[in-house]
């Protein structure tokens, strides 16, 4: 997969070179670019922003530097899927994830200030498919934490880049038997730790009576935690046997 990122703190995604995704990328799983936005702005102070029209607090992000990134980055005629984080966009979930783990190429725009001025995307969206999308109800100074979080989501999902690729089948709102569940408690050694031990279950070997066991805690954590997924799931996703959970 190929992912170029335009923001005006190229810094940010230091990061990227770490870990599990740094890993990806000497592997060639992964081609990250990063580009200074500030690179199309072409005044003295390489100015990327102004005031709002129709007042107002902060600042909006020029469209001028944006549209030269954009084409540059993105020339054609193969063209990215452009994925720009933003409060007012839709939901980012692990299915979006997924979705966007399947894609060849994405083009991740960070916006900063009051954003991105709206005519950079309705531009871009008559070359390419634009994905508005939110990581929650809450408001960041800009988005490259949110390109962070999201590369990391997508990245995981990639064959190869996990160890163990089953992992991801039993991550919370998997697709299958985990979508619309949170994961329960996991253990490790030792199997008695300040008097807490290890559910008997776990010790038993018995691979029938586990997953039955996982499911039950998916189950009571999901209840506990985001009740409005069970119902999500009680129209087609529980048995008998989950209801008496
Ligand atoms: N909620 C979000 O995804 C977001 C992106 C930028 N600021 O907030």
């Amino acid at each position: 997969m190929k992912l170029d990122i335009v923001s005006i703190f190229p810094e940010y995604f230091a990061p990227l070179e770490i870990s599990l995704l740094g890993k990806a990328r000497r592997a060639g799983l992964l081609d990250v670019a990063v580009h200074d936005l500030r690179q199309w702005a072409h005044d003295r102070h390489r100015t990327v922003d102004d005031t709002p029209y129709g007042g107002g607090p902060g600042m909006v992000m020029k469209p001028e530097p944006w549209g030269a990134a954009l084409d540059a980055v993105a020339p054609g005629p193969e063209l990215p899927r452009l994925v720009v984080p933003t409060p007012s966009g839709r939901p980012f979930t692990q299915a979006t994830a997924a979705e966007l783990a399947g894609e060849p190429w994405l083009l991740f725009a960070c916006g900063r200030y009051e954003g991105i001025d709206s005519r950079v995307v309705a531009d871009a969206a008559t070359r390419m498919r634009v994905d508005e999308v939110s990581l929650g109800d809450f408001v960041l100074a800009g988005g490259e934490v949110a390109v962070l979080v999201m590369v990391e989501a997508i990245g995981r999902l990639l064959p190869g880049v996990l160890g163990n690729a089953e992992s991801v089948a039993d991550d919370s709102f998997a697709p299958g038997s985990m979508e619309s569940l949170l994961e329960g408690p996991v253990y490790t050694k030792p199997p008695v730790w300040r008097d807490r031990a290890v559910p008997d279950v776990l010790l038993s070997g018995h691979h029938g009576a586990i997953a039955r066991w996982r499911r039950d805690e998916a189950l009571r954590r999901t209840a506990r935690h985001r009740p409005e997924l069970l119902a999500r799931l009680d129209r087609d996703g529980l048995d008998a046997r989950d209801r008496a959970v």
